[in-house]
């Protein structure tokens, strides 16, 4: 009997293989785990007019991606077209979804037009207001980002945005005026979204705004690659701090939410196995989310940073350490796509690497012919799942099993005029890069990481940066002239996974379907 019982569910589990369906469900996570979908403001509306991020000045011919002029002009024209992510629309697909919580910024300048030199607007008020209250009322929990990019024009144009130490001063505020207006309806706060990359972006290559650099890591007008990274990167962790303290001193006794901040996390494995390659990928990841983990947690910057930067590196006051000590965090939330393999550069000639030059190491996609994973839409993101359990057990054992989000994990598809839309919704790619990367999160949670949410980016095609509105990362098609949301094959798997229909399709008595679930 119960050899009949085995060969009846290893037939079943290799048939659910074949039909595709995956061997992760929903049951493999906590029951009070956070399933959602992430924006940021400046990527799912309309243009702000007030704010700093892709003006004209970062869209240099001499940007990293070179940046075609035909790209950026379809951009502002669909820009200009394109309408907020507050529809009761796009609630009602989030509803439908059977997601529990949606992660989005709030856009500064929308709120305080000339930071804290101006009023508050009304308007941008009503606006996050009306979405905060739709989400709640669908049982979406809302998961917010204070600063994710966007700053108002205002701040770099009186003293240079992130360059200048009065920015932790205009942080704070604007982070206190969220929680006032917010913080009742809202248990989850992100300071910052992956500054671990957008100030390299914006200060070492100058492909973001406000396009700041110097050679050998780029041609730009004005800036200086080697030392304002670390500049806006220690405004940036003292700003966090001083948002944090306020929330803890303020509003968290009687709000009750949780607060923390994003970083980016590559996963590095070495070129080759050798002591330089594997020291490559310390480097790496120090200078990675450590740079800014490190401090808020551990008190201090990597001595890593600290050996290859010398006096580049800003240091933190003994007051500003206890600071540190005292304030921390409550959560980390991590954006994981991709692995490459990195190798050194201090003992070996290399080219200048866009994001990972100045811990001396280059990084690629391919090793001796063979790419590291499929390839997805976006040229610096790979599907390499093992990456994600990898990447996860690391920073569990670096900063003490501290509680963890995936704020953001997905996967892109590129346009080009060949491209149709029905082939856009046919996102098999999409189904399993997710698939693969959840059953990786969910080793990694079986191992004991305290990880509590897992949020795709993202819910719509938005906009992409500099790669404009040709990478499409949504679960739904957006027709950009009619704005028409179109679901894609996707959007089916994760309502599908969400409501542990997968397995229920198959098994429709619970009693089997534990059964499975213990096989
Ligand atoms: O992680 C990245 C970008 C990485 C990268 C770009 C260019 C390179 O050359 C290398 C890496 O952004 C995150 O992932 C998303 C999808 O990209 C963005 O839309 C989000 O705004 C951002 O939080």
């Amino acid at each position: 009997m119960a050899a009949a019982w085995l060969v009846v569910l290893l037939t079943v589990h290799r048939l659910l293989h074949l039909s595709g369906v995956s061997a992760v469900d929903r049951s493999q996570f906590p029951p009070d785990f956070l399933f959602g979908t992430s924006s940021s403001a400046y990527q799912a509306r309309r243009r702000n007019l007030h704010s700093t991020m892709l003006h004209n000045k970062s869209l240099s011919e001499l940007c990293f991606f070179r940046l075609k002029a035909d790209i950026w002009r379809v951009t502002k024209v669909s820009a200009t077209g394109m309408s907020s992510l507050t529809s009761k629309e796009d609630i009602e697909l989030m509803h439908s979804l059977g997601v529990n919580s949606y992660r989005f910024s709030i856009s500064w300048a929308r709120i305080l037009p000339k930071g804290r030199f101006g009023d508050v607007n009304p308007d941008g008020v009503a606006f996050y207001n009306a979405l905060i209250d739709g989400l709640v009322q669908k049982g979406i929990q809302p998961f917010v980002t204070i600063c994710h990019y966007d700053i108002p024009h205002e701040l770099d144009e009186r003293y240079g945005g992130w360059l200048s130490p009065e920015i932790q001063k205009d942080f704070s505020y604007f982070a206190e005026v969220c929680f006032k207006l917010f913080g009742d309806r809202i248990k989850f706060w992100t300071t910052f979204n992956q500054p671990n990359l957008s100030i390299k972006f914006s200060y070492m290559d100058g492909f973001y705004s406000p396009g700041r650099c110097s050679e050998p890591f780029g041609k730009c007008a004005l800036g200086n690659s080697s030392i304002e990274p670390y500049i806006a990167g220690h405004n940036i962790i003292l700003s966090h701090v001083n948002a944090v303290s306020v929330y803890r001193n303020k509003y968290q006794g009687k709000q009750g939410g949780q607060i923390g901040i994003a970083l980016s996390i590559t996963w590095y494995e070495p070129f080759r196995n050798t002591t330089i390659d594997l020291l490559a990928v310390k480097r790496a990841l120090s200078f990675g989310a450590s740079w800014f983990l490190d401090p808020i947690l551990l008190g201090d910057y990597p001595t890593e940073m600290r050996e290859v930067l010398g006096q580049s590196l800003p240091k933190f006051t003994s007051k500003q350490k206890k600071r540190l000590q005292s304030t921390k965090l409550d959560f980390i939330g991590l954006n994981h796509y991709t692995t490459c393999y990195v190798k050194d550069c201090i003992f070996s000639p290399c080219e200048i690497d866009p994001v990972n030059a100045d811990a001396r190491v280059f990084s690629l996609y391919e090793r001796d012919g063979v790419p590291i994973g499929k390839a997805t839409g976006a040229p610096f993101f790979h599907d390499v799942p093992r990456g994600m359990e990898e990447a996860v057990t690391y920073y569990k054992q670096r900063y003490n099993n501290t509680p963890t989000y995936i704020t953001e994990n997905g996967y892109s598809q590129a346009s080009n005029s060949n491209v149709t839309a029905k082939d856009f919704t046919n996102d098999t790619g999409r189904i399993t890069y997710i698939q693969g990367y959840l059953t990786s999160l969910a080793s990694a949670i079986r191992k004991g990481a305290d990880v509590r949410g897992y949020f795709v980016w993202s819910l719509l095609d938005d906009f992409e940066w500099n790669f404009g509105y040709t990478l499409r990362f949504g679960l739904y098609h957006v027709h950009y002239k009619t704005l028409k949301r179109t679901p894609k094959l996707s959007v089916d798997w994760y309502r599908k996974f969400l409501t542990g229909s997968l397995l229920r399709r198959k098994f429709r008595d619970e009693s089997q379907l534990h059964k499975f679930n213990s096989y």
